[in-house]
Parts: C-alpha cells; sequence; structure tokens
C-alpha cells in the first residue's frame, strides 16, 4: 500500500507535503518522494527509506514553489531496493508531468508492450506505476489540441486512462503550469479523499490517501473522490470535478479496514476504528460459539492494528483485555516489509512480551488477520515461553486464501498460511490451543453497516472474487513472477539507469 498526497496552495507546500507524508507513513515504508512546482520547473527529491531518512533539510530546501505531491512507497511491482522505482514518476511530454500511484494495475504487462510497440513510449523500470504515467501520457497527448490545455480536455484523457488500464489505482498527477489531476479507479478499490482551508491570499486544496492526513495538516475534509471520478485543480484552488469512467460502483478495499490504514482515518464514510471495533464484536460471537469463555483467563492484542478489536471482543465476552505485548515504537509494521528473511526477524525485535500477564493463564491471543503466519506462529511462542498455560487465538478477518493483485503485497497462494490449509492445519502450524477466525459474510455486513450507500467490497483475499472481474490467468501469472523476480540489492542497483535521482550523490 502507498500513501499519496497533492497539494494546490499559494504559500510554499514542501513542509506540508512532508508533514502529510508522516502522516501517510503507516502505508508504506520502502521509499518517499516529493516534487514541487515554480511556474513550470519541477523540483524532485525520491530515494528509499522512511520518511525521516529521506528528507534532510538541504533536500527540503530544495524543493521550492506553492504546488506539489509526495509519495510513500510499499511495493506491488517492481522490487523495494530500486531508487529509481521510489516515486514520483516525471515524464517531460506533454507539459512536464509527474505522478504519484496508490494501487496495482493487473494489466500492466500487457500494457507494457503496447506502450513499446503501439504508442512508442519507453518503460525504464518494472514498476507499474511508470506505465500508468505514460498511458496517461499519451492520453493526454492525444486530448489536447491548442494550448492552453481545457478541462474537457484533461478528463477526456482520463475517461481514456480509465479505458485502458486495469486494475486498482489512486492516482494525483501534477501537469506543470496547468494544476493538479486526481483520480480514483471506477471500483473505488483504493483511497482518495480531498479537504480544503482557508489561507491567505485564497484556498489551498489538498488532496491525499486517507482523512488523517488532511485533519492532521488542518484542513478540513471535503469528501471521498467517487469511483472512477476525477478532480481537477487549477492553480488558483478550483476543483474541477467529472465523473469519467463508463460504469462506476463503490468497492473499497477491505483489508484497509482491517490492517492498512489508520483507526482515527474515514474510508468512504467508514470509520476505520468503528469498523476494526465491529470486527471485534462479531469475532466475539464465534469465540462464544467455539468455546466456553469460562476456558479464558485473559484477552491480549498483538499491537498494534488489532487492538480496537481485541477491546471489543473482551467486553462482549466479559474477560479483561490486557496488554501483554509491548511494540518497539521504533520498528516499523513487519507485513508491509519486503522479503520473509526481514519480516520474521522482525516480529521477535517489535514485540516482546510481559511475563506476568501469561504466567499460568488461559489467554487469547487477538490479530486483526493472519496472513503468512509469521507474526502468529512467533507469538504463540512468545506466550508460551512467558509460562501461558493454554494460548488461543483469534483472528478478526477471515482465513487469507487468495492472492491480492490490487495493491497488497501477496501476489501468490504459496505464501499464504491459510491457503490449502484446513483451520486445524493452520493451528497447527502456528502452535496454538485453539484457533478461530472470522466468518467472510458477518465481516462484510459488520464493516457495511457502518455505510449503506456502499455497493460492495473488493474481498478477494478472502472470498476469492476479482471485482474487476477481469483478472486473466495470465494477468496472476505475470504479477507472480515479476514479483518472484525481484532480485536482491546489489543487482538491481548495477542494473538501473538512474535517469531522475536527485538523492544524495
Ligand atoms: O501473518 P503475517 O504474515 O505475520 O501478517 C499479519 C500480521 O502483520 C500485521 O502486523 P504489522 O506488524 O505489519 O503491523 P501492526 O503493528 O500495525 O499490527 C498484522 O497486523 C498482523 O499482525
Ligand atoms: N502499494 C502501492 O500502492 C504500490 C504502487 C505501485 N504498484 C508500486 O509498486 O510502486
Ligand atoms: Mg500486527
Amino acid at each position: 500500500m502507498c500513501g499519496i498526497v497533492g497539494v494546490i496552495s499559494k504559500a510554499p507546500v514542501n513542509q506540508l507535503i512532508y508533514d502529510a507524508l508522516l502522516l501517510l507513513q503507516h502505508r508504506g515504508q520502502d521509499a518517499a518522494g516529493i516534487v514541487t512546482a515554480v511556474d513550470r520547473k519541477f523540483f524532485m527529491h525520491k530515494a528509499r527509506g522512511m520518511v525521516r531518512d529521506v528528507f534532510r533539510t538541504r533536500n527540503m530546501r530544495a524543493l521550492p514553489g506553492s504546488v506539489g505531491l509526495g509519495q510513500v512507497r510499499y511495493p506491488t511491482a517492481g522490487n523495494a531496493y530500486s531508487e529509481e522505482e521510489a516515486q514520483p514518476f516525471y515524464v517531460n511530454a506533454p507539459f512536464g508531468l509527474v505522478l504519484v500511484h496508490n494501487g496495482n494495475l493487473t494489466n500492466a504487462h500487457a500494457l507494457r508492450q503496447e506502450l513499446f510497440a503501439i504508442d512508442r513510449r519507453h518503460i525504464n523500470t518494472e514498476s507499474d506505476s511508470e506505465v500508468l504515467l505514460n498511458v496517461l501520457a499519451h492520453e493526454l497527448e492525444r486530448a489536447a489540441r491548442d494550448l492552453p490545455l481545457t478541462e474537457d480536455e484533461i478528463f477526456k484523457a482520463v475517461s481514456a486512462v480509465h479505458r485502458r488500464i486495469k486494475g486498482s489505482y489512486a492516482v494525483v498527477c501534477l501537469i506543470a503550469g496547468y494544476g493538479l489531476l486526481a483520480f480514483r479507479d471506477p471500483n473505488g478499490i483504493r483511497p482518495l479523499c480531498y479537504g480544503e482551508m482557508e489561507i491567505e491570499g485564497g484556498k489551498e486544496v489538498m488532496v491525499a490517501s486517507e482523512s488523517v492526513a488532511l485533519e492532521g495538516t488542518g484542513h478540513r475534509f471535503v469528501r471521498d473522490v467517487a469511483p472512477g471520478e476525477a478532480l481537477f485543480i487549477d492553480l488558483d484552488g478550483n476543483v474541477h470535478a467529472r465523473q469519467c469512467a463508463e460504469q462506476a460502483s463503490l468497492h473499497p478495499c477491505m483489508f484497509e479496514f482491517v490492517y492498512l490504514a489508520r483507526p482515527d482515518s474515514v474510508i468512504d464514510g467508514i470509520s476505520v476504528y468503528q469498523a476494526r471495533l465491529n470486527m471485534g464484536e462479531t469475532l466475539a460471537q464465534r469465540v462464544i460459539s467455539t468455546m466456553p469463555p469460562s476456558e479464558i483467563d485473559v484477552v491480549i492484542p498483538i499491537p498494534e492494528s488489532s487492538r480496537p478489536s481485541a477491546m471489543q471482543l473482551a467486553q462482549k465476552i466479559g474477560k479483561p483485555y490486557r496488554e501483554g505485548f509491548v511494540k518497539n515504537r521504533y520498528v516499523g509494521r513487519t507485513f508491509i516489509m519486503p522479503g520473509q528473511a526481514v519480516r520474521k526477524k522482525s516480529v521477535r525485535q517489535k514485540l516482546n512480551a510481559i511475563a506476568q500477564e501469561f504466567k499460568g493463564r488461559n489467554v487469547l491471543l487477538v490479530d486483526d488477520s493472519i496472513v503468512r503466519g509469521t507474526t502468529s506462529k512467533e507469538i504463540v511462542q512468545m506466550a508460551r515461553e512467558a509460562g501461558a498455560r493454554k494460548v488461543y487465538m483469534a483472528s478478526a478477518a477471515p482465513p487469507v486464501r487468495y492472492p491480492n493483485v490490487y495493491g497488497i503485497d501477496m501476489p501468490t497462494k504459496s505464501e499464504l498460511i491459510a491457503h490449502n490449509r484446513s483451520i486445524e492445519e493452520i493451528r497447527e502450524f502456528i502452535g496454538a490451543d485453539a484457533l478461530i477466525y472470522q466468518d467472510v459474510a458477518a465481516m462484510k455486513r459488520a464493516v457495511g453497516a457502518l455505510n449503506p450507500a456502499i455497493d460492495g467490497f473488493e474481498a478477494s483475499c478472502f472470498d476469492g472474487c476479482y471485482i474487476t472481474g477481469d483478472v486473466s490467468a495470465e494477468d496472476f501469472a505475470a504479477i507472480a513472477t515479476q514479483r518472484a523476480a525481484q532480485g536482491d540489492e546489489e543487482d538491481t542497483q548495477r542494473s538501473r539507469l538512474t535517469l531522475h535521482n536527485t538523492s544524495e550523490q
């Protein structure tokens, strides 16, 4: 998952974009980048690492201007080692475009060929976002007639982009000298919203992945961008909106509510925090129907993301909720780290047990999800080492059985602990005395009840239904092969032609 942000202001935006990216850091830890613009000239700094490491004072000073955009990256195409795949991406024609993307294109491999063979465009990385930018550039070129470029032409280009690209995408693009373009895929899989703030000399408009970025930077949340809709924000901060997709429906990604988004965000009218509480409530019913609550002494969350669900579950089953694991706040989120070896090592570095909460007790550990089983396996063992009598495990999300091709990095079935395994086999693998999972329909009901206007959820990793309906066996294979062939760090550094890199040299 990536976090994206774009701003049109009358004042310098470098610090503002930095602040917004910090608020979106939980969506991507591998790379960060900002582009600002003065008139038609772009300034960029992007590099691998977390926001705080990527931007030093000298880099910030080199980002002048009152319009700009930024991204924090969690790769789902290409790899984590490439500086060149960090975003934003830039193309000089037409007009000068820079783009940030959250999501994953399922037909990137076919588009890559098409761009070369038909549109005569060169793609220099494995990133699907570079493909997306070039499709947009090509369509803008086709739509644009005489100067100046008009709103109608911009929206026409977005409609053409919707027809060509498949998968999930929330996009912010800066068109040099014109303004900021933002659009969301026709199923609204990835989140995008915008807000405003009155400032001296006019209005400041911010587009961001999550409402927390708007709130945390003092902007008033206006609304979510609708699925298939495009916003064009001109340099005076006027927002022009148009539906650019032929067919649109709202199917936000369920995994945002389960794990990815911050609990203090509201996505498509649903409070992420409330969604997690509701999931805890329905999970409690599953627990009660599986074992008598009298067999449980204490409910312990696996920090961080499972806390709201565990709290609600404990209250519902009438058992104490205790903090049995302490999280080292300087270790990032393990699930979005690249590579299984580092993820495994990080669980122990990140979480440590408080023995007194475990000693001689029957504990029910609650996590928001079990994906590869890395966390649960370690945690169950740690609970035993800390002296627990029985260790039960509950997951606020159902078993993750199918690959995700829409922007969560689990492209192959084989890496999923629940794929082709019964609940009993998973229980045995993680070494728990009992394992209780959320039910798919119950989860959809519990979260869906928070906004009846939603058409449904993109929940393919739980139910195997891919909302775009057009992911072919070839697409699955291409995505999986591409991720499997990531190469190592050294290899990646060697193989890249660094076209637009302004990082430390
Ligand atoms: O089964 P796994 O493959 O281990 O993945 C699932 C775990 O990963 C996530 O935690 P993470 O440490 O990424 O972030 P958090 O601190 O927000 O919970 C998630 O909350 C689960 O704990
Ligand atoms: N998680 C994401 O949104 C990733 C965006 C894009 N597919 C990349 O890999 O850079
Ligand atoms: Mg976790």
